[in-house]
């Protein structure tokens, strides 16, 4: 056997070493004369080769063809899911050395730090579809580590639909756009998905946070990210510890309210990846921790729950999260198809110090991304593209396929070998290489599921519990809406079955919403897995409760709300501004770090009562309040007259407060705020203390309007304003 030993480089050379290798495949094409794909220098690449002015086109036309063949064949498979979504470049950093608890390299130096790529992503929809859907959201992130790539491929949310893999396609089948006629797009409000979850109670915790306000992110920058699956952390002597990875934004977690979500899709499809883009462009650099939640092997069982279960988290009171790291998203990418498109995330690639549990979905994971990359990506191949390379060399025998890039030296391609100089050696683990957690396995061969999965609800009243009361009235909302699109009323009496299991006032509000009843004796959920030679009875849920009745990490009510960084704030104004007023409070909140744009009847200036010339960013015409967080109307006559007169402005007050976002008004515009509906529900002995309650700011001085709507912003969202739909008594 070969005994060559691996070197092992230093970051910053491997590092250059990447740049490097990806040097020849940049292009940037400018000033340069333009070839065909050979090479040859072509002079007109816009007029075909004809037989004379007017004559037929020449088959011999090489320049026409190529041109046109490689159009022909510019598009490739979008994923199977996660086909939308937008990524960027970053770094990550270990705030303090984790080698007593894992031997991965980069979470053992705090001065390392790993270059990463994170893709956010929506699940059901097509590549063109838009990001504001209801749905889960993918947050995948590839470390190009000095050991081998580590993906962690994970969700914004800590658990899954399914607990076996082999769901996964008919959980996919039932959520995407129905067979027959591709409609709804990217929605799981239709009658397939929810056919599959009546008759799944696995999926009941996955629902809650499928249909709470998490699945309508205000920004990538603002959610959580989790690698759902209980893993392994190994270190150096071989300990195993059980961990569960967390990404906590720096931002808070924050959402948009649905009515909101259905009016971005039509105003800008693209509002999550203009906020990614937009925010790095600016140096607004998006900020995550990684969070690790560690179990001593010795406590697999002490939970009421299985490790392995992935419809199951870790509550943070039982086993705190420990922040041991930063992720920074720095730099965008520069070309969407070749970096974003292309890149190919694998549950699989992991490095030595992390390894895999038994849980079933991950099992099944690791056999499903390499198999579909090899079809989206055209061969075997795509490791070599560029995105996809690790830091360091790659060096066995595999050889040749579709687009092979590597030209491998010499006439070896096998081990062992005693012909060629370019036989790898297989590094032992005590010089760094990837050994398996020796875990001890011994058991029948079943197709079966561990009893030990069958609670599918006590956690799903746990998330319920643990809501807001605002929280807990748009989870409602949201059931009754998606529920009120299936046609088939026996799949929402079904369903309404299920939800009874969880909480029978959010079943029977759901059930008044959808104008029936919540079935008298709720028919037992079916549980499709029994195996053919099982007895039904004994794959029935465990009606179980969790020992905590609610959660503090599992509300978007907790979260940080101390910043209005890179929160973008509309100032609506016309000719006859008082300029005085809207500069103090536009350089307030550029200070903050918020994004302010002025909004006016039409682009160009505005004039301002002092004969200022004052630049707009968009008119009524191109902007909506659904693309802002707050909004301010300065004083000024003319100013005011105008704005109130503008149904548009009217009309952007108007759903910035039903959409609960922070207003702010110059006392001397106040009759701006009179055209609006919502004008009549302020409090009528309104004082400064009231602002933060109600969101709605009146002042007459500008600099301390610009502190208390900088403090009201930063609260990002008044839902008390809304009025729950409640089941009368
Ligand atoms: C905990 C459960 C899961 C999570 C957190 C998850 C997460 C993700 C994410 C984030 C992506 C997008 C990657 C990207 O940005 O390119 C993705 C893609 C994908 N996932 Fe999953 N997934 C889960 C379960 C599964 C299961 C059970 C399967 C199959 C058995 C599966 C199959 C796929 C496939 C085929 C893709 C497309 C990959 C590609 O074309 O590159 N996923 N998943």
């Amino acid at each position: 056997m070969a005994t060559k030993k691996n070197s092992a480089k230093p970051a910053a050379e491997a590092i250059s070493e990447k740049i490097v290798n990806l040097a020849p495949h940049t292009e940037s094409g400018s000033g340069e004369l333009m070839t065909t794909n050979h090479g040859l220098k072509i002079n007109d690449d816009q007029n075909s080769l004809k037989a004379g002015e007017r004559g037929a086109t020449l088959l011999e036309d090489f320049i026409l063809r190529e041109k046109i063949t490689h159009f022909d064949h510019e598009r490739i498979p979008e994923r199977i899911v996660h086909a939308r979504g937008s990524a960027a470049h970053g770094v990550f950093k270990v705030y303090e050395s984790q080698a007593a608890l894992t031997r991965a390299s980069f979470l053992s130096d705090p001065e390392l730090e790993t270059p990463v790529f994170v893709r956010f992503s929506t699940v059901a929809g097509s590549r063109g579809s838009t990001d504001l859907a209801r749905d889960v959201r993918g947050f995948a992130v590839k470390f190009y580590t000095q050991e081998g790539n580590f993906d962690l491929v994970g969700n914004n949310m800590p658990v899954f639909f399914i607990q076996d893999a082999i769901k996964f396609p008919d959980l996919i089948h039932a959520v995407k756009p129905e067979p027959d006629n591709e409609m709804p797009q990217a929605a799981s409000a239709h009658d397939t998905f929810w056919d599959f979850i009546s008759l799944m109670p696995e999926s009941a915790h996955m629902i809650m946070w499928a249909m709470s306000d998490r699945a309508l992110p205000r920004s990538y920058r603002m959610m959580e990210g989790f690698g759902v699956h209980t893993f392994r952390f190994v270190n150096e002597q071989g300990q195993s510890n059980f961990v569960k990875f967390h990404w906590k934004p720096l931002l808070g977690v924050h959402s948009v309210a649905w009515d909101e979500a259905q009016n971005i899709s039509g105003k800008d499809p693209d509002f999550h990846r203009r906020d990614l883009w937009d925010a790095i462009e600016s140096g607004a650099f998006p900020e995550w921790e990684l969070g690790v939640q560690v179990v001593p092997e010795a406590d697999e069982f002490k939970f009421e729950f299985d490790l392995l279960d992935p419809t199951k988290l870790i509550p943070e009171e039982l086993v705190p999260v420990q922040r041991i790291g930063k992720l920074t998203l720095n730099r965008n990418p520069d070309n969407f198809f070749a970096e974003t498109e292309q890149v190919a995330f694998h549950v699989g690639h992991v490095v030595p110090g992390i390894d895999f549990t038994n849980d079933p979905l991950l099992q099944g994971r690791l056999f499903s991304y390499t198999d579909t990359q090899l079809i989206r990506l055209g061969g075997t191949n795509f490791h070599e593209i560029p995105i996809n390379r690790p830091v360091i060399p790659v060096h066995n025998n595999q050889r040749d396929g579709h687009m092979r890039q590597t030209i491998n030296k010499g006439k070896s391609s096998y081990s062992p070998n005693s012909l060629g100089g370019n036989d790898p050696a297989q590094a032992k683990a005590a010089e760094g290489g990837f050994t398996s957690y020796n875990e001890r396995i011994d058991a029948r061969k079943v197709r079966q599921r561990s009893k030990s999965f069958f609670d599918h609800f006590s956690q799903a009243r746990l998330f319920f519990n643990s809501q807001s009361e605002p929280e807990k009235n748009h989870l409602t909302d949201a059931l009754t809406f998606e529920l009120g699109k299936v046609k088939t009323v026996a799949i929402r009496e079904r369903m309404l079955g299920i939800l009874a299991q969880i909480d029978k006032g959010l079943a029977a509000q759901v059930a008044y919403g959808l104008g029936i009843h919540v079935p008298q004796v709720p028919e037992q959920p079916i549980n499709k897995s029994i195996p053919a030679d099982g007895n039904p009875a004994d794959y029935q849920p465990i009606q179980a409760e969790s020992s905590l009745t609610s959660s503090e990490a599992l509300s978007m009510a907790n979260t940080i709300k101390d910043s209005i960084v890179s929160r973008k704030i509309a100032i609506l104004a016309a000719d006859g501004v008082n300029e005085k007023a809207l500069n103090t409070v536009k350089k307030a909140l550029l200070a903050a770090g918020a994004v302010v744009e002025v909004i006016a009847p039409r682009l160009g200036f505005i004039v301002s009562e002092n004969d200022e010339q004052i630049p707009v960013d968009q008119s009524f015409l191109t902007a909506a309040s659904v693309l802002f967080d707050a909004v301010y109307v300065p004083g000024g006559t003319n100013s005011v007259a105008s704005i109130e007169a503008e149904a548009d402005a009217v009309h952007f007050l108007n759903e910035a407060f039903k959409h609960c976002k922070a207003i702010a008004a110059d006392s001397d515009a106040i009759q701006v705020l009179e055209a609006t509906y919502f004008s009549k529900k302020l409090p009528e002995d309104y004082t400064d203390e009231t602002v933060l309650t109600e969101g709605v700011v009146i002042q007459s001085k500008p600099a301390k309007l610009a502190e208390q709507f900088i403090a009201a912003v930063a609260q990002h969202r008044f839902w008390e304003r809304e009025k729950p739909r409640k089941v009368p008594a």
